[in-house]
């Protein structure tokens, strides 16, 4: 799955993923909830708002990013819309990624990893309710609670990727602990290196990636350079901050290496006076556009052309 994630980054150019974390306070008027049933209502309307997002950037993005959290606060209508989302991407053509950050013990996470990657037989037959072509994980379990997914990544052709440098304020609380000399950050980074050695691409990258946030540029220029063969999911950019220049050091010099998250800044794009005049559809792609050449641009600026 890296490879094709890979693929659709070299012929869209574009090395975004769209972030899906929709909430129903981000829907435009039309999406109005129906009082009766509001779960209900607002669980069509989020997958419906979706549909309409993916229609519109399906061309010209290789990913979207699924963040399971914001339909899980809605119940059980939120999970409909979560995997209806996901199987419509899936449809036509995009890589999914969930973010679920799941981990636990072993047998836990093999549970884990069968919802989303593997799948549970029943009576013969495969069923994967929420199937996905990568994960999110949290490597804190170390390699057992890992296992599950390796094994799935395995079987499957899927990928995953482990939180290493979070974007968020406090994530060096933890995270840039120094153990032996080293960071937290880079000792887990290390750990996911080793872990994906077998799984290495075609391109030379490893379907086990790693979470590098886009508000830490110093942090992950140096893990870019540490590990040539880990694909960085790197959210932050726009609503959390970071620029182009920021998110540039994550690529190497093919400008691979790299997929870059924008949610809010997409998903809301509509509401901001650049975009005005335009319905949510046509300003996320606007949005995205804009995204990409910005990013094209750093690149350039640093001598890399995609
Ligand atoms: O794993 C993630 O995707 C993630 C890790 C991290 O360190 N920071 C982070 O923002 N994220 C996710 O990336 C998305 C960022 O959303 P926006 O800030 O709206 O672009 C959200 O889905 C977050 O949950």
């Amino acid at each position: 799955m890296i490879d094709k994630l890979i693929e659709g980054i070299k012929q869209t150019k574009c090395p975004v993923c769209v972030g899906l974390d929709t909430m129903h306070t981000y829907l435009p008027e039309e999406f109005e909830a129906d009082e009766k049933k509001p779960l209900r209502s607002i669980g069509d309307a989020l997958f419906d708002f979706n549909r309409e997002i993916i229609d519109s950037i399906n061309d010209i993005v290789p990913s979207v990013k699924v963040q399971v959290a914001y339909y899980e606060q809605y119940g059980s209508a939120g999970m409909r819309a979560f995997k209806k989302t996901i199987a419509y991407a899936r449809k036509v053509g995009l890589v999914v990624i969930s973010d679920v950050k799941r981990n636990d013990i072993g047998s836990t996470a093999t549970a884990y990893s069968n919802a989303y990657l593997g799948g549970v037989e029943i009576g013969g037959e495969r069923h994967c309710p929420y199937e996905s072509d990568f994960i999110t994980v949290n490597p804190y379990f170390g390699i057992d609670g890992i296992q599950p997914f390796l094994n799935d990544c395995k079987k499957y052709g899927k990928g995953i990727f482990a939180l290493v440098k979070t974007s968020n304020p406090s994530g060096g609380e933890f995270q840039d602990l120094k153990v032996y000399r080293k960071r937290l950050y880079e000792r887990v980074a290390d750990k996911v290196d080793a872990w994906g050695q077998d799984l290495i691409g075609e391109y030379g990258y490893s379907a086990v990636g790693a979470v590098v946030g886009a508000t830490y540029r110093e942090q992950a220029q140096f893990l870019r350079e540490k590990h040539p063969t880990t694909f960085f999911l790197v959210p932050g950019y726009g609503a959390q901050g970071a620029t182009a220049a920021d998110i540039a050091v994550n690529f190497d010099a093919n400008g691979l290496g790299a997929v870059i998250n924008s949610s809010r800044g997409i998903l809301l794009a509509y509401k901001k006076p650049q975009y005005a005049g335009m319905n949510f559809k046509k300003a996320a792609r606007a949005a995205v556009l804009d995204m990409k050449e910005d990013i094209l641009s750093a690149l350039k600026a640093n001598g890399v052309n995609l």
